[in-house]
């Protein structure tokens, strides 16, 4: 499958592309934009690095795509950054029958679903650190290999994405050079953001729930690196007790390879808004450009 460039825009020193293909693990069409930054437009830059950026609840890829401010750091360190979708969506697609919003379309949680009517297309788990950038590094790489989708790449998010950014790298860790999140669902299992979307795409089988859990898999998954995660939350922002829980991986990274290792900064009248994430990605990006070696 190819993808198809909807858009192409000039971007502080490089390009914005709205693209989108469709999807073998969604069974949809699906959007993604990534920004590529003005080294790659130069000669002789070695493999450009990637950051895969997974949006929250609500959003689609153009939220953080014109409100993070992604684009001027990437041109500073020179990587790339992906934006991928938060679910599969169209009209076939089923939605929360509640119509909520944190559930369905734009709320697929980066997990695999396993229940009908879901498991058919919110297969966000597999597309995002599977199918997708396999599906970029053909597309890309085609005469000669400009971007590293596949080796060299971190992975960040925020809210809902915060939580699928932190799973993913736990069950990834060996491909995911760094980990960072903005105010993550740290805890999913036991939140009632996460417990009606584990519920209702993965059945009442908790020991499953577990298996996306960061609290859960902090235990199980060696940290031989010694990598920190990188974590900003805001001390306004009105989920942070209900929904997010960042104080519940810091207990459970107790007596593990994590422990020392979660870099929980809890910043100080901040809320859970783009101008909270926007404030604070440029020490994202520096974080991530110091693992993915580019200073
Ligand atoms: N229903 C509200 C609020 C939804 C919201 O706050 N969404 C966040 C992510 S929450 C966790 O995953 C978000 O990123 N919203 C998009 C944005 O551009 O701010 C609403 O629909 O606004």
């Amino acid at each position: 499958m190819s993808f198809k460039i909807n858009q192409e825009i000039a971007c502080c020193g490089g390009k914005l592309l709205k693209l989108s293909h469709q999807s073998s693990e969604t069974k949809t069409a699906m959007d993604v934009n990534i920004y590529l930054p003005k080294q790659y437009y130069e000669e002789g830059i070695t493999l450009i690095p990637v950051i895969y950026y997974l949006s929250g609840l609500t959003c689609s890829p153009q939220n953080a795509t014109e409100k993070a401010f992604w684009q001027v750091q990437a041109d500073k360190y020179g990587f790339a950054i992906v934006f991928p979708d938060t679910s599969p969506r169209g009209e076939k697609v089923p939605d929360d029958p509640e119509k909520g919003w944190d559930f369905g379309l734009a709320a697929g949680f980066y997990v695999d679903a396993t229940q009908e009517p879901y498991k058919t297309n919110y297969r966000m788990f597999s597309y995002v650190h599977e199918e997708l950038p396999k599906e970029l590094d053909s597309y890309f790489n085609k005469e000669n290999t400009k971007i590293d989708f596949l080796d060299n790449v971190a992975i960040t998010g925020h809210s809902m994405g915060g939580f699928g950014a932190l799973s993913g790298y736990l069950k990834y860790y060996n491909r995911y050079k760094s980990c960072s999140a903005f105010a993550p669902i740290a805890n999913p299992t036991n939140v009632p953001w996460g417990i009606k979307a584990l519920s209702g795409y993965l059945g009442s089988d908790k020991e499953l729930w577990a298996q996306y859990d960061p609290c859960s898999l902090v235990s199980e998954v060696d940290n031989t690196r010694q990598s920190t995660i990188l974590i900003h939350c805001g001390t306004k922002d009105p989920f942070l007790k209900d929904q997010l829980k960042p104080e519940q991986l810091q207990e459970a990274v107790k007596n593990t390879s994590w422990e020392g290792k979660i870099d929980l900064k809890i910043v100080e009248g901040f809320d859970h808004s783009y101008f909270f994430i926007s404030t604070f990605v440029p020490e994202h990006a520096e974080f991530h450009a110091k693992n993915l070696g580019l200073i």
